[in-house]
């Protein structure tokens, strides 16, 4: 008999590919963010990525970065963890992860601590500049929820809709 597989993927790494998954849903045409809420039982409660509320076209609302407040998309795209958390099949989140391409912002931290996640783990961190993320570490380490970095072990994982 021939022993296990060595490369599967660790619970972190299953997680976090699913978030980036979720993400390739998203029709931002600039950031595309996906969300993935794990138990502590590793059994996934809840997935989500930017986009407009139901109902909202999203050939009507504009997509732009830039330009009059209301001609962007910030006022009315719903981001990745809030609706991974409004999907979610659990009203109550205590004790579970968040799995999260981009650190949260303050507004979904708020949506995030509410709903009793105890642990965010994200990829990248590039709007740590702004007020918005600052806010979110602040209500972060005061509700102490922890939240880390993810560091992968392999830089891609290939999915092949080929199967033999
Ligand atoms: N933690 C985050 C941060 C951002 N988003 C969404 C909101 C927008 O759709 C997009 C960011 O747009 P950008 O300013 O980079 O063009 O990502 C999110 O879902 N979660
Ligand atoms: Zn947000």
């Amino acid at each position: 008999m021939t022993g296990k597989r060595t490369d599967y993927l660790s619970w972190d790494e299953y997680f976090m590919a699913v978030a980036l998954l979720s993400g390739h849903r998203s029709k931002d045409p600039n950031t595309q963010v996906g969300a993935c809420v794990a138990n502590s039982q590793n059994k996934i409660v809840g997935v989500g990525y930017n986009g407009f509320p139901w109902r909202c076209s999203d050939d009507e609302l504009p997509w732009a970065r830039e330009g009059a407040y209301l001609d962007t998309k910030y006022p009315y795209v719903c981001h990745a963890e809030l609706n991974a958390v409004l999907n979610s099949i659990s009203f109550d989140l205590r004790d579970c992860r968040l799995y999260v391409a981009l650190f949260p912002c303050n507004e979904c931290t708020k949506v995030i601590i509410q709903a009793g996640i105890r642990e965010i783990i994200y990829l990248s961190d590039k709007y740590k500049d702004t007020d918005s993320v600052r806010a979110a570490k602040i209500m972060l380490d005061k509700s102490n929820t922890i939240y880390r970095q993810f560091f992968p072990s392999r830089q891609v994982v290939t999915l092949n809709f080929q199967v033999d």
